[in-house]
């Protein structure tokens, strides 16, 4: 791949925190125009590495370039280049959104005119128009995530960093920022490198994933090509009290390739998930004092991706689900 066509790169870059290795020998590669979803647990290491990337952190060990140039040696070429918005925006909630805009299109040399001229093409990729003479201190968290967003794009970067940008975010709200994501990637070519929890965002958005876990990329792909190695479909048991002689009693099974335990519920891995089906119900009936609740089957998810090369599971996805649907009635002030 020639130089002008990557528009990120990490070699062996590693952060330190003490004895805390936070980034632990990360080498990845983005390619430009690419959305790169830097997926993983909290405590991973991804707001380090994005941060390395952005220049304001220096890497212990390793080195990455961004748009070609050293984010070490070279960090006012990066920022020139580079659009960030990360977890705690450096909002004033005194000012407008317009003030702000302006302000950032000082803070990076352009005139007035520019500036204006920026803004208003920026209103038309991220839906923030109508608030925008309205002070800070108004807006839902929705609407400010949409002014960082709009903050990281007033130079007209070639590549965005956005770390958990729907974080704490109301599904209507999410939705929105998944698609000024898809907007700006499509219609202005932009590199997007997105850090995430969320196995949903990065499979939505992500044209490739990498997985990182304790430091480590433990795993990289698209996400149908992360999803194969899997191979398998999944099965997922819930029984009354502990589950582990249910666990043994279907690992016998010809069709289960893998069982996973955890407190009463079983997730298991089988080669034909509609034949699997009937001989595990009729494995499981046999189980003494064993009494089935729940039994589904699924295609594999980037959490079973997660939890074949971890032993983990990324995040509990049912406690965001939850938080999803309960939200899903907030409406965004206006
Ligand atoms: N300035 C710091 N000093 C000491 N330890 C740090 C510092 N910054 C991060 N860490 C530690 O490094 C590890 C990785 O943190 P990081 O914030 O990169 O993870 P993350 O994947 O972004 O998690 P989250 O999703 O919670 O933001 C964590 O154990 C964190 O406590």
């Amino acid at each position: 791949m020639s130089q002008s066509q990557i528009a990120i790169s990490a070699e062996g870059v590693e952060r330190r925190f003490g004895d805390l290795r936070a980034v632990d020998g990360v080498s990845l590669e983005v390619k430009a125009s690419e959305i790169y979803g830097f997926l993983g647990p909290n405590g991973a290491g991804k707001s380090t590495l994005t941060r390395i990337l952005c220049t304001l952190l220096t890497p212990s060990a390793g080195r990455a370039t961004v748009a070609g140039y050293d984010v070490a040696s070279q960090p006012g070429e990066v920022r020139l280049r580079a659009g960030v918005a990360l977890q705690e925006a450096a909002l004033d909630d005194k000012q407008t959104g317009a003030e702000m805009l302006a302000l950032q299109g000082r803070f990076y040399g352009l005139t007035a005119k520019a500036t204006k001229a920026r803004v208003d093409q920026l209103t038309k990729l991220v839906d923030i128009g109508s608030a925008l003479d309205r002070r800070i201190g108004t807006y839902s968290g929705g609407m400010k995530r949409r002014l960082d967003l709009a903050l990281a794009l007033v130079h007209d970067p070639q590549v965005l960093f956005l770390d958990e940008p729907t974080t704490g975010l109301d599904p209507v709200s999410r939705a929105k920022v998944w698609q000024e994501v898809r907007r700006l990637n499509q219609e202005l070519g932009m590199t997007v490198f997105l850090t995430t929890q969320y196995l949903e965002e990065a499979d939505e958005l992500a044209d490739r994933v990498g997985i990182i876990n304790k430091g480590k990329l433990v795993a990289e792909g698209t996400p149908a090509q992360l999803k194969r190695t899997i191979g398998t479909d999944v099965v997922i048991v819930t029984v009354t009290g502990d589950a582990t002689d249910a666990g043994r009693a279907l690992e016998s099974l010809e069709l289960v390739e893998r069982v996973e335990v955890n407190g009463p519920t079983l997730t298991l891995s089988v080669i034909d998930g509609p034949s699997a089906i009937s001989p595990i119900a009729v494995a499981l009936a046999q189980v003494p004092d064993t009494q089935v609740m729940e039994l589904s089957l699924r295609r594999p998810s980037l959490d079973d991706v997660f939890l074949s090369v971890t032993g983990e599971h990324i995040t509990d996805p049912s406690a965001f689900m939850a938080s999803a649907s309960a939200a899903q009635n907030l409406q965004e002030p206006q």
